[in-house]
């Protein structure tokens, strides 16, 4: 399935980018005042391979949830408990996702892709546990290639389901307690960076914790053996495997799946930035379908963003995950593709196109 998906992805389509591009010029507004919407609007049209693009709504947000083994490391200050339960949380209504999503419009899914517990079947829950959590990430390899394969399959599925059940955008959310140092490892190998420049405080820890998280992310890259950037979809699969979580690779299969369908897919923060590289590094052209929904706090996520060559819409030094950036940018994608279908032209509306 991983090979169809791959095999399905297009690149942005330049005609369609062209076409969008003389049209922005042509709608009844000054050249470029809408900056970056434009671009945005632009970009969408490339990547739907259509000018206008097709509105980016409905929307569906997909919380993958997972533990991890490094927790035992001590790189967070919260207990693993904590993941199961916002879980619960998300199903009850509860979490600040919900309340974003509730604002949006937008209906939340839950992924259990490897929380380190069985979860009672509820409405909205999508059971696809790979394992009870990773193995620590320091000692050796988080997973196997072959977990890693199937969480990225799980992550397609649940893209494919959601785009036949009418998603016409996928928002990216994540659960996972100690799931910022996957991200910061999976980002200094596949952005070829120093731990200590990609490495964030997460939820928030003190100096000490700050400098073994740094130290445990060193740890991850020496025993997996792995430096520099990636780029072979061989060793992408064996990285991720190696120092990823199992909503990392869900996440990454969730934007493989998105690019396929052609559907755009806006990105959280830090995490999915992380599975955004991975995704990169199976397919360049996946990146052509992502739109950075916002720019977290965490210092490896705009590194990765460099690396993929993605702008922010949102820069609000949120640093929570879940979703949260990526679903208060749904509304600006989908105010910036109404431009291209709703606003008149000089020509339709007889206003003067140029000023004398
Ligand atoms: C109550 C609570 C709600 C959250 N919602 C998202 N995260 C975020 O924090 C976690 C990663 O941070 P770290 O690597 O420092 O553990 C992830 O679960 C992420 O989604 C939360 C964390 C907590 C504690
Ligand atoms: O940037 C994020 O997405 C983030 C930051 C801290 C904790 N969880 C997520």
């Amino acid at each position: 399935m991983l090979a169809e998906t791959l095999a399905a992805i297009r690149p942005a389509d330049p005609g369609a980018i062209a076409a969008a591009r003389a049209y922005q010029d042509r709608l009844t507004k000054p050249r470029g005042s809408l900056g970056a919407l434009e671009e945005l609007a632009v970009r969408l049209a490339g990547a739907a391979g259509t000018s206008p693009p097709p509105m980016p709504e409905p929307a569906a947000l997909a919380i993958f949830a997972g533990d991890h083994g490094v927790h035992t490391r001590g790189v967070t200050p919260w207990p693993q408990e904590v993941t199961v339960q916002m879980v619960a949380n998300f199903l009850a209504g509860g979490a600040v996702a919900n309340a974003f999503a509730a604002q949006a419009g937008v209906p939340v899914t839950v992924v259990d892709v490897g929380v380190a517990a069985d979860l009672p079947d509820a409405p909205g829950l999508v059971k696809q546990k790979i394992a009870y959590g990773t193995d620590d990430l320091s000692k050796g390899p988080a997973m196997s290639v072959d977990q890693a394969v199937r969480a990225l399959e799980a992550g397609i599925t649940v893209a494919r389901d959601l785009v036949a059940s009418g998603a016409r955008c996928l928002i990216t959310g994540d659960m996972g307690i100690a799931n910022t140092t996957a991200s910061a490892a999976l980002i200094a190998v596949f952005a070829g960076r120093d731990p200590a420049e990609v490495t964030g405080r997460g939820t928030g820890i003190d100096d000490a914790t700050y400098q073994l998280k740094v130290d445990v992310v060193r740890d991850a890259l020496r025993t997996n053996g792995l430096s520099g950037a990636m780029t072979a979809p061989s060793e992408a699969l064996r990285a991720l495997a190696a120092v990823g979580g199992f909503e990392h690779a869900a996440l990454a299969g969730f934007i493989l799946g998105g690019a396929a369908a052609r559907v755009p897919v806006i990105l959280d923060g830090v995490i999915a930035g992380a599975a955004a590289l991975v995704a990169a590094a199976l397919d360049p052209a996946a990146t052509d379908h992502c739109v950075a929904g916002h720019r977290s706090a965490e210092p490896g996520h705009t590194v990765a963003l460099d690396h993929l060559g993605l702008h922010p819409l949102v820069d609000l030094e949120l640093r929570l995950g879940e979703g949260s950036g990526g679903l208060l940018a749904h509304p600006i994608l989908c105010a910036a593709v109404r431009v291209m279908h709703d606003v008149a032209t000089f020509d339709s509306a007889g206003v003067t196109e140029k000023p004398v």
